[in-house]
């Protein structure tokens, strides 16, 4: 059996979606689909998520909500003309979004959460009307029913392991079901949404609890690159990877696959394969465990932004018992988490994701770290972008980093940080975010040949 997750772009319109029933009838081991709630059809669209957290916000503001609701209404509908579907289920998605916007707003996390999946949801419900329409035997299932536990709200969202007792059981349908993406509910019953971009996650979840023998993830470009292709042009292809190296990937602007999404499917050791819905006979990007040895040592190199440096020097810190933990103390009481720590022996760097940062949280962290740790030198600096690059076999290679660096160093950058992770699968770059750009394509000269664009 096949776990087959559909994202944004492969259910963003009726034309789209006949491609997905096209995908199912082609391999009746496709048995579990998982849906996103339609994404952009060109450059400049809005996602219908970002429409739904716009009509929440208003909402939420007792504003006037109705030309909101129509926008995301209009969008169903469209998608349920072009696929011939009555307006029986347009109803029932309009008195959906209707109810919910009718919930209580005591908790506004919990409002904001059931309409941004509500995207999902109702996506879902459509897909399994349409599929039955042409001949499919296919069901839609809610997430509470199947069994989808997560974690309270006050953790970040996370599959419990008691889900997957309970949601290996879709293995024994002998219809399609069609799952919705992005959320799951609490042991209290409540609905949390995963972070943006989540229905890969839900995939992943289902694939790990049905022990699939393969996750199949269905996007817009035939694989995955080795590097981003809005910013290479025609950027190599990858075949084969292993899920370390997606996963480091992901984690620094691979927007292909959430970086969540891989720990499920890992631990049940099912492979995934990236393809697309606009191409399915592609071969797509298989991730797996093990991959033969390649004669290059880096797989991939990707790039993102929104971090920022807490930088804290002291004399004498090295000598100090206790002044790393004191410094990480003061960033958990403010609940951030941090990313990479690179340290001298009288100074420290944490760098952190920014948008955990505000200009009252920082002048808090600045204060306590003077006062309490009594540090020579504290500043926070924001706009920096990670550049990193990734690939199993780094850690035999030698000349790797020298390399690397005389690289950015064409570019004229500066390098305000290296990391090279013990596991020596990756080695991170901290850069201006002005450079990011220059730095990627630089680096992509120097270990993978292609024509530039930009
Ligand atoms: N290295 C990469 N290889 C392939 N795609 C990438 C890469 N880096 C970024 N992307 C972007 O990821 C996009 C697909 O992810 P996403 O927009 O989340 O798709 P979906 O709507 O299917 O969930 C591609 O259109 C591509 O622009
Ligand atoms: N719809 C959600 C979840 C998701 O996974 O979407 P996509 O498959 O389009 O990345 C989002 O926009 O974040």
């Amino acid at each position: 059996m096949k776990v087959c997750k559909f994202g944004g772009t492969s259910v963003a319109s009726a034309q789209q979606i006949k491609k997905v029933a096209a995908i199912l009838k082609a391999d009746p081991s496709r048995k579990i689909v998982v849906v996103s709630a339609p994404g952009k059809r060109f450059d400049d669209d809005v996602k219908v998520t970002d429409m739904l957290i716009r009509l929440s916000q208003a909402a939420l503001c007792n504003e006037d909500v109705e030309g909101y609701l129509s926008e995301v209404l209009d969008r169903y509908a469209q998608i349920a003309i072009g696929l011939d579907l009555g307006q029986a289920i347009l109803d029932i998605i309009e008195l959906d979004l209707r109810n919910r916007l009718e919930s209580d707003k005591g908790n506004p996390g919990l409002f904001f959460d059931q309409l941004k999946a509500s995207g999902e949801d109702n996506l879902a419900k459509l897909v399994a009307v349409y599929l039955t329409s042409i001949g499919l035997h296919a069901e839609y299932i809610n997430p509470k029913d199947a069994g989808l536990l997560v974690t309270d709200f006050s953790q970040r969202v996370q599959a419990l392991p008691e889900s997957n007792n309970r949601l290996s059981a879709l293995k024994d349908k002998a219809t399609i079901t069609v799952f919705p993406g992005f959320f799951g509910y609490t042991s209290k019953g409540e609905l949390r949404t995963f972070e943006r971009g989540g229905s890969d996650i839900t995939g992943s979840i289902l694939a790990a609890a049905v022990k699939a023998e393969l996750y199949e993830n269905f996007t817009d470009v035939d694989c995955v690159f080795v590097a981003n292709p809005r910013i290479i042009e025609n950027p190599e292809e990858i075949h084969k990877m292993t899920y370390r190296e997606m996963r480091e990937l992901s984690y620094a602007g691979f927007a292909v696959l959430h970086d969540e999404a891989l720990m499920p499917a890992f631990k049940e050791s099912v492979p995934v394969c990236i393809k697309n819905t606009n191409n399915p006979l592609a071969p797509g990007t298989m991730i797996v465990a093990e991959r033969e040895h390649s004669f290059r040592p880096v797989t991939g190199i990707s790039a993102d932004s929104g971090f920022s440096t807490l930088f804290v020097s002291k004399y004498l810190m090295n000598r100090e018992i206790g002044f790393g933990r004191k410094l990480l103390e003061i960033l958990e009481d403010e609940k951030i988490s941090f990313e990479h720590t690179p340290s001298g022996i009288d100074n420290i760097s944490v760098i952190l994701r920014s948008h955990q940062l505000n200009t009252e949280i920082e002048h808090r962290i600045v204060h306590r770290v003077k006062t309490e740790l009594h540090a020579d030198e504290v500043n926070i600096q924001s706009n920096f972008s990670m550049v990193v690059l990734v690939g199993e076999g780094m850690r035999n290679a030698t000349g790797l980093a020298a390399r690397a660096t005389a690289a950015i160093s064409r570019t004229g950058a500066n390098i305000e940080m290296i990391n090279q992770g013990s596991s020596e699968v990756s080695l991170v770059f901290g850069v201006l975010k002005q450079d990011e750009t220059k730095i990627l394509k630089e680096l992509y000269k120097e270990f993978f040949s292609s024509v530039l664009v930009q």
